[in-house]
């Protein structure tokens, strides 16, 4: 890492679809906050009005003159002034009293972001004040948060559950063999309950609510698998106008998460299918791992597991698992 830069980097950055998180060498994760930015449509330029956990509590309760915005769409930059003003706001936060001279930072971007993607976040960077950067692979870190031995010659592989984006990669001897990701996760995933409850329902809910709605389901499957039941939920009725409770099937939920994980399942037999008789081998014997946030949702394990037959595990605190091997990169 020093290579790179002529001293060592201050920071590394998980710059998140959902989540910005950013690590000091010395103390670890040190800012922890949605990726949201709340601007003000007043002015002649759009005035920061909060970032972070201050504007979470504003998803769709803003005002025709407020707007809430997400720096990153389906993990990779899409709003270059929303990165920059979360950027301002955080990296300060990060570093304290101790700032002092120009920042160095790493950043974590998906294995297969585009130039054009690459160069849009070090725009923003740039912008924010962050005097050199380092674009690493996130399922790279990942892999070190989890633990994998990504140095020695045997393959690892990895599936990096995100909230805009899934990642699957083969790791060998320091590197990335061979990775795919699709552009769907956690984010998409709560987009999917919500449509499914307009369409089937007639019921509308809001982010925050998919978002609590698939938290409360996970939390459902992880005691009671394939289990009978039903869950309240509330929202507005599209026939009365009303806002009102109404329950939902587990099983029903059961439906539309697993469409979802279908095309992850898809990637990670695409990328078995396109791994070397070695790295197979590697594979077969340490089974696959799952990292990132959305890691916990049972039937990413039981599909994989099944369409494979390899063994599937979640990594211990897998939505960490970046962050720490950002730390990790940090200190070595
Ligand atoms: N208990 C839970 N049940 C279900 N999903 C969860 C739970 N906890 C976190 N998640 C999901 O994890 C996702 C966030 O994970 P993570 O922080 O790894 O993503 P990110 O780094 O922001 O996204 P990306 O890397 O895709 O840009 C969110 O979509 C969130 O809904």
């Amino acid at each position: 890492m020093a290579s790179f830069f002529s001293r060592k980097p201050d920071l590394a950055i998980d710059f998140g679809t959902a989540n910005l998180r950013v690590i000091r060498r010395d103390e670890g994760v040190v800012f922890d906050e949605p990726s949201l930015c709340c601007f003000s449509k007043s002015g002649v330029a759009p005035g920061l009005i909060a970032a972070g956990m201050n504007a979470q509590a504003m998803v769709d309760r803003t005002t025709g003159n407020l707007e809430v915005k997400r720096p990153l769409r389906r993990g990779v930059l899409q709003d270059i002034d929303s990165a920059r003003e979360l950027l301002r706001y955080a990296v300060p936060k990060a570093l304290g009293r101790k700032r002092s001279g120009p920042v160095r930072a790493v950043i974590g971007v998906p294995a297969d972001a585009t130039m054009a993607e690459r160069s849009a976040l070090l725009t923003a960077a740039r912008d924010a004040g962050i005097g050199s950067v380092r674009l690493v692979a996130e399922p790279f870190a990942a892999a070190i948060g989890a633990g994998l031995p990504v140095s020695a010659a045997t393959g690892t592989m990895l599936v990096e559950c995100g909230a805009g984006t899934t990642e699957v990669a083969v790791l060998s001897l320091g590197g990335i063999c061979l990775t795919r990701s699709v552009r769907i996760g956690g984010a998409s995933l709560d987009q999917a309950i919500a449509d499914s409850l307009h369409f089937r329902h007639k019921f509308l809910i809001g982010d925050m609510t998919a978002e609590r709605v698939k938290q409360d389901y996970v939390a459902q499957r992880q005691t009671r698998p394939g289990a009978a039941g039903t869950m309240a939920v509330k929202g507005r009725s599209l026939t009365s106008g009303m806002p009102t409770t109404i329950d939902i099937s587990l099983k029903e939920l059961d439906t539309v998460v697993g469409r979802h994980v279908g095309e992850i399942v898809e990637v990670v037999l695409d990328v078995l299918g396109g791994t070397s008789p070695e790295l197979s081998q590697d594979i077969h014997n340490h089974g696959i791992v799952l990292t990132g946030g959305s890691a916990v949702v049972p039937l990413i394990r039981s599909m994989i597991e099944n369409a494979t037959g390899l063994r599937v595990m979640a990594a211990d605190t897998p939505a960490q698992c970046v962050p720490n091997g950002l730390h990790q990169m940090l200190l070595h």
